[in-house]
């Protein structure tokens, strides 16, 4: 039975990542690169001099284009690189699903750091990345990889097809809650720029 929206049904495949770096050998992967995330850091003169030196590329993944038909699943390995913008860890831009009732997991390969996650009710949680922590990602939270290690933090995610991706909402309000590096140990503050 043909149930793809794009006319062709999905065949079995098999794709590999490394269990380590999380790259795929055959596939290109989607850079974030720091001037990609304008406004998303508190430091603002951090951000524009790291971006005037050098521009590095903050995180990348793999995101397999599969058709966004509600049955099917979309999966990959997000790769975040240790750094800071001031104190603030680097950290995927975050999004809330465009289905807002879809959730998310994420499987920790290697690396630490966390996954934020808020709703639009304003419960913000946090959890811990760690290798074998499998992170649940319940519908209606957004959510942003941080990594406070000094490796590359490595996910496997996987998530329906037809989920969606707004970006609008934190890139206007930004999320309650940021992750800095204080006395060498990552912390917990409130955003000052959120804006309810
Ligand atoms: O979309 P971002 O917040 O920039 O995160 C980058 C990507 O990594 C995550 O692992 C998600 O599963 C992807 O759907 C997402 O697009
Ligand atoms: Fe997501």
């Amino acid at each position: 039975m043909n149930n793809s929206s794009q006319g062709k049904a999905t065949i079995p495949f098999t794709e590999i990542f490394d269990l380590k770096s999380g790259m795929s050998p055959s596939r290109p992967s989607t850079k974030r690169l720091l001037s990609q995330m304008k406004g998303m850091y508190t430091d603002k003169a951090a951000f524009d001099s790291d971006v005037a030196n050098g521009d590095p590329v903050v995180y990348e993944f793999y995101e397999l284009s599969l058709p966004h038909d509600p049955g099917e699943l979309l999966f990959g390995t997000s790769i975040v690189y240790p750094g800071k913008v001031g104190e603030e860890y680097y950290m995927t831009k975050g999004h809330f699903h465009t289905i807002l009732e879809t959730g998310e997991v994420y499987y920790c390969l290697s690396g630490q750091g966390f996954m934020l996650m808020e709703n639009p009710e304003g419960d913000v949680r946090i959890e811990e990345f760690r290798p074998g922590a499998a992170v649940y990602v319940p519908p209606r939270y957004a959510h942003r990889s941080i990594n406070s290690g000094n490796e590359p933090l490595v996910t496997f995610f996987v998530f329906r097809a037809d989920a969606g991706h707004d970006y609008g909402t934190i890139e206007t309000k930004g999320y309650r809650k940021c992750v800095v590096e204080r006395d060498g140990k990552p912390e917990v503050i409130d955003n000052e720029r959120w804006k309810a």
